[in-house]
């Protein structure tokens, strides 16, 4: 009966393993891996789960990765299978031009949140952070309409950027000041506030189109580290695509 949900990001393996493929499922053990060292998980980590009967993953790391861990999955007896966005799943209306466009970590936690709104019996817009290599803000209306959202880059992209595009930045870890008067906070400062201004406005713009104030679901390995700094209320999420993930298999599985 349990389940494997595998998010595989551009810079993180991350997989989670449940008793079954319900939404709210107990957790039954879990890790991430670099890309750099997903060919050890079956003789590693995973060498030591119970046979998993089922697995949906995600993955927007590329065809590659994708077949290196499918070469690892074959430890068990299931099919891998990956999510593909598409029109629409889980209550979640597409509203990419072009769905299947959409990075399939995007479209999972979309699926995710809607399924954690519909529990609560929440009827506000969500705002769904993922804070991964890249950052992505994506807007999500009551009904489950995914209006759309938008991408820029991570903290350590913006960095690795400056650092390679001027003569002048070298970049150690510097202090969020709201006035910053050395170089290191200068940087630590304005990455921060490129991606919480980001999502202030996002916010702004989803309160103003739905006429409701947005809850912000955070999710994604950096989100600890930029969410003290936001302005706006919200959650963090960690399980947020493992909880779409879950949402999608007991849909297939229920049709
Ligand atoms: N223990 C950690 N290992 C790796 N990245 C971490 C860790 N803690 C925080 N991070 C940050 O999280 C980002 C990667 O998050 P992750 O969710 O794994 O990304 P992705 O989904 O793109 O693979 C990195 O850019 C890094 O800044
Ligand atoms: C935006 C992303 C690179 C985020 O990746 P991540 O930070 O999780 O590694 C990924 O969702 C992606 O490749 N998306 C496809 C393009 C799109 O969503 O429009
Ligand atoms: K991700």
């Amino acid at each position: 009966m349990s389940f494997l949900a595998i998010d595989i990001g551009n810079t993180r393996l991350k997989w989670a393993q449940y008793s079954s493929p319900q939404p709210g499922a107990a957790l039954l053990a879990h890790g991430a891996a670099f890309l750099e060292t997903i060919d050890e998980l079956a003789e590693g980590e995973w060498a030591k789960l119970a046979a998993p009967t089922s697995m949906l993953g995600c993955n927007v790391a590329g065809d590659a990765v994708r077949r290196r861990v499918e070469e690892q999955l074959e430890l068990w007896d299931f099919t891998p299978r990956w999510v593909v966005p598409g029109a629409s799943e889980g209550g979640v209306v597409n509203g990419y031009d072009h769905p299947s466009r959409l990075g399939a970590d995007r479209w999972t936690a979309l699926i995710g949140a809607h399924w954690h709104m519909r529990s609560r019996g929440s009827h506000r817009p969500v705002l769904v952070v993922m804070m991964g290599t890249a950052v992505t803000v994506d807007a999500l209306a009551p009904d489950g309409h995914f209006l759309g959202g938008i991408i820029l880059p991570g903290h350590g992209i913006m960095l690795r950027a400056l650092e390679s595009g001027t003569a002048g930045l070298r970049v150690p870890t510097g202090d969020v000041r709201d006035f910053p008067t050395n170089t290191s906070d200068a940087l630590t400062s304005g990455g921060t506030f490129a991606i919480t201004g980001a999502i202030e406005r996002m916010h702004r713009h989803l309160r103003t189109r739905t006429g409701k104030t947005p809850i912000v679901l955070v999710t994604g390995g950096a989100g600890w580290k930029v969410a003290p700094d936001l302005d706006v209320d919200h959650e963090l999420v960690e399980s947020l695509i493992f909880d779409g993930l879950l949402t999608m298999q007991s849909h297939r599985l229920a049709l």
